[in-house]
Formats: structure tokens, C-alpha cells, sequence
């Protein structure tokens, strides 16, 4: 039988703006059950990627999806975060919420080794802007995207068209 993921999603509407359906991921991140499922399907889906050294997820809910997929793969977790938390040098990118909000990510530079095999996490894929910006940083410093992983992915914002050039798994769509 196939796990009820969108049990666990809450919808809010006109949050944070009139006219945007929030959907909230925090009940399916709460419920042991629920998240670990989400993690193993994740996991599956890396197994035909032909091997992966590094799982990248942009702050925030980015973080809470990929540490355990990295965990469950055994290898490691690279943030890409927001402006100005990280302490030592950074690769710098701008990018465009679904709510009009402008936002920079940034990742060390030297966390991705040129060559190496990269997973993207994050829990939604709205516009596609956050992920674009988080494949421009990757790529700038080498690293090869061989597929990317949301929990939620919003049909009619046509995100998936910013990312034609990479392999896409959704788990849930709306
Ligand atoms: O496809 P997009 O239009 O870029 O939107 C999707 C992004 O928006 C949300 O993050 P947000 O920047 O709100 O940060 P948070 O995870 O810290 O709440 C969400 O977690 C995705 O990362
Ligand atoms: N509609 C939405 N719900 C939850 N997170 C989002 N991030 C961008 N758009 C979102």
C-alpha cells in the first residue's frame, strides 16, 4: 500500500500574501512515521542516479529534508544558506520567491570538490527560483547535478521549466 503523504500537508491560505495557498510541511516533518517514509522514497529515488557524494539543501526547509537522506546515504550534507551566515568565503547567488520577495543564497566555496556527484533536497518547488539560484552556486563551483528531490511540487508555477536540463523527483504535486 502506498503512504497518504498529502495527510500530512497542511494548506493555509493567502499566507504570507493574499492569493498564495501556503502548504505547510511541518505535520509531515513532525510525525516519525511520516517522515521517515518521505526520507526512504527520497532515498529510492537517488538509486538509479548512479551514485551521489553530496546532498545540497538551501535554508531552511531545504535542511530538514536532506540531512536524513545524506544520513540514510552516508555521506555528507552542504547548506547553501542565506545571505551572511556563512563565516568563511562564499559563492554569492540572487534569486526571486513566489511571493515577489528577493533573497541571496550563498555556499562556501570551497564545499563542492569539482567532479563531484551532487543530490539537491527541499521540500517545495514553487518557481523554480530557490533552486535555480541553489544549481548556479553548485555549478560554479564544479559539482555535477544528477537529480533533485522535493517533497511538494506546485503544477501550475511551472518551476520544473527553469530545471528542463535536470532530473526531477517530486513526491507529492498540487
Ligand atoms: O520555487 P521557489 O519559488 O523558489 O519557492 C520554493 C522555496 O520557498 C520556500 O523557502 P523560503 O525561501 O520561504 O525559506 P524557508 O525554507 O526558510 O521558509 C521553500 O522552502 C522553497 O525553498
Ligand atoms: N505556496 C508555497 N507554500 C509553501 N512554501 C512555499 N514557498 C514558495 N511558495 C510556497
Amino acid at each position: 500500500m502506498t503512504f497518504d503523504f498529502k495527510k500530512y500537508i497542511a494548506a493555509i491560505p493567502d499566507f504570507p500574501e493574499p492569493g498564495i495557498i501556503f502548504r505547510d510541511v511541518t505535520p509531515l516533518m513532525a510525525d516519525g512515521e511520516a517522515y521517515a517514509a518521505a526520507t526512504k522514497e527520497f532515498v529510492a529515488y537517488t538509486k538509479n542516479r548512479g551514485g551521489i557524494d553530496v546532498v545540497v539543501g538551501p535554508e531552511s526547509r531545504g535542511f530538514i529534508v536532506g540531512g536524513p537522506v545524506a544520513y540514510e546515504l552516508g555521506i555528507g550534507f552542504v547548506p547553501a544558506r542565506k545571505v551572511g551566515k556563512l563565516p568563511r568565503e562564499t559563492v554569492r547567488q540572487d534569486y526571486e520567491l513566489e511571493y515577489g520577495v528577493i533573497n541571496t543564497l550563498e555556499m562556501h566555496a570551497d564545499a563542492i570538490k569539482p567532479g563531484q556527484r551532487v543530490l539537491i533536497t527541499d521540500d517545495l518547488l514553487a518557481t523554480g527560483g530557490t533552486i535555480e539560484a541553489t544549481v548556479k552556486l553548485i555549478e560554479q563551483l564544479g559539482g555535477i547535478i544528477v537529480g533533485i528531490a522535493f517533497l511538494i511540487e506546485l503544477d501550475d508555477l511551472h518551476g520544473r521549466d527553469k530545471l528542463a536540463n535536470y532530473d526531477i523527483f517530486s513526491l507529492m504535486h498540487y
